[in-house]
């Protein structure tokens, strides 16, 4: 089931809480809504799901309008950040709930029923848990009879609302990688909310980056993270160095350094821009102990060598720190030590003009 979401727009009082989202998810794919706090995942999640109303735009799934569909007629899933379980009844009872309630000529019997919780069960990885109460389990298990719970009505879209978000880190990664495969094999189109960026890129086909009601990117993990559109994209999704300096005619200038590899969006190249921002990520970075007119002379300030990544803190002369990361192996080789001069170059950088932070 494809969800074509058109012109959607939503404000609570005077608060613009969303405003013209556009967004066509395929068949089975599975999509992160991205953003911080108050961007408006939420309420375009519950809109998708029927439980808000919007006050423009249209929801379809595959070819029907179901702006005005119930949200109990939409077949939808959903599984919230704060385990909604029934407290009072069993796993098997949580788990089956959707399917007991249902009009009695559409009913399964009661076998089918328990071979259905049973296959849920195995599925969630809880075989044998069927008889404890919710009380009895642990976070990351509730969260898992929360989504067997959603597919036991055999849901045509799933609606995730940050479902890890109240878990410790550990069983956050655990639970999202078993999530990517559970969709791998059951391909129910998803739409999955959250505000952690590294969930985000890790578990998903394609990211919508929100922010104050507006998507500002749409791609895959890769495409967003490698190629951000905007400052905002760039900052939020990952760690960034920014170096303040001026372009002109394609060179971007910064305290006594110049290059002229960079990408921009500046139509007119032989325009001038006095306040440019350069933005590159730290693992965008060649090192090396010679000096050399294409690299920045820096002082290492910091040194965290722990796992396959060293992180590194930089001083440039101007004062300004850069922030670094290199495979354990090339630091092995360069033997970098703390205040040591060492010369860097960027790979690659995106400049932008003061106009496209508003964007
Ligand atoms: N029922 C409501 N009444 C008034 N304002 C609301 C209501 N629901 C949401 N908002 C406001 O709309 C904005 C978007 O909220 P929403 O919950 O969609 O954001 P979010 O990106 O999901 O944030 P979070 O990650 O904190 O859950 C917020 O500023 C919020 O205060």
């Amino acid at each position: 089931m494809s969800i074509h979401i058109q012109n959607i727009s939503k404000s609570f009082g005077a608060f613009q809480a969303l405003t013209d989202i556009n967004v066509n998810i395929e068949s089975g794919e599975l999509v992160a809504l991205l953003g911080p706090s108050g961007s408006g995942k939420t309420s375009l999640l519950r809109i998708i799901a029927g439980l808000e109303q919007p006050d423009g735009g249209q929801i379809y799934f595959d070819e029907q309008n179901m702006t005005t569909v119930e949200a109990i007629k939409r077949q939808v899933g959903f599984v919230f950040q704060h385990y909604a379980l029934f407290s009072h009844m069993t796993v098997a009872d949580n788990i089956s709930y959707g399917l007991r309630v249902k009009p009695k000529k559409e009913r399964l019997s009661k076998k089918d029923i328990k071979d259905k919780v049973n296959e849920l069960l195995s599925l969630v990885k809880l075989e044998g848990y069927d008889k404890r109460f919710p009380s009895q389990l642990s976070g990351g298990q509730r969260q898992r009879v929360a989504l067997a719970r959603a597919l036991a009505v055999q849901p045509k879209v799933l609606l995730l609302d940050e479902p890890f978000g109240a878990l410790d880190a550990k069983v956050r990664k655990d639970l999202r990688k078993w999530l990517r495969k559970l969709h791998d094999e059951y391909h129910i189109t998803s739409v999955f909310v959250t505000h952690d960026q590294e969930e985000a890129l890790d578990v998903s086909d394609r990211v919508v980056v929100m922010n104050e009601g507006k998507i500002k990117q749409i791609g895959s993990p890769d495409d967003v993270y490698e190629n951000p559109n905007s400052p905002f994209v760039f900052d939020f999704l990952g760690n960034v160095n920014i170096f303040k300096g001026r372009m002109q005619e394609g060179v971007f200038e910064t305290s006594g350094y110049q290059t002229s590899n960079i990408e921009n969006n500046i139509k007119d190249q032989s325009q001038i821009a006095e306040e440019a921002l350069a933005y590159t990520r730290p693992h965008h970075f060649d090192i090396q102990l010679e000096k050399d007119v294409e690299f920045l002379p820096i002082t290492v300030q910091y040194i965290h060598a722990v796992g396959p990544i060293v992180f590194l803190e930089g001083l440039r002369e101007n004062g300004e720190s850069i922030e670094l990361e290199v495979e354990k192996e090339r630091f092995s080789q360069l033997q970098l030590k703390l205040n040591q001069v060492i010369y860097v170059k960027p790979r690659q950088m995106k400049v932008f003009l003061p106009e496209e932070f508003s964007i």
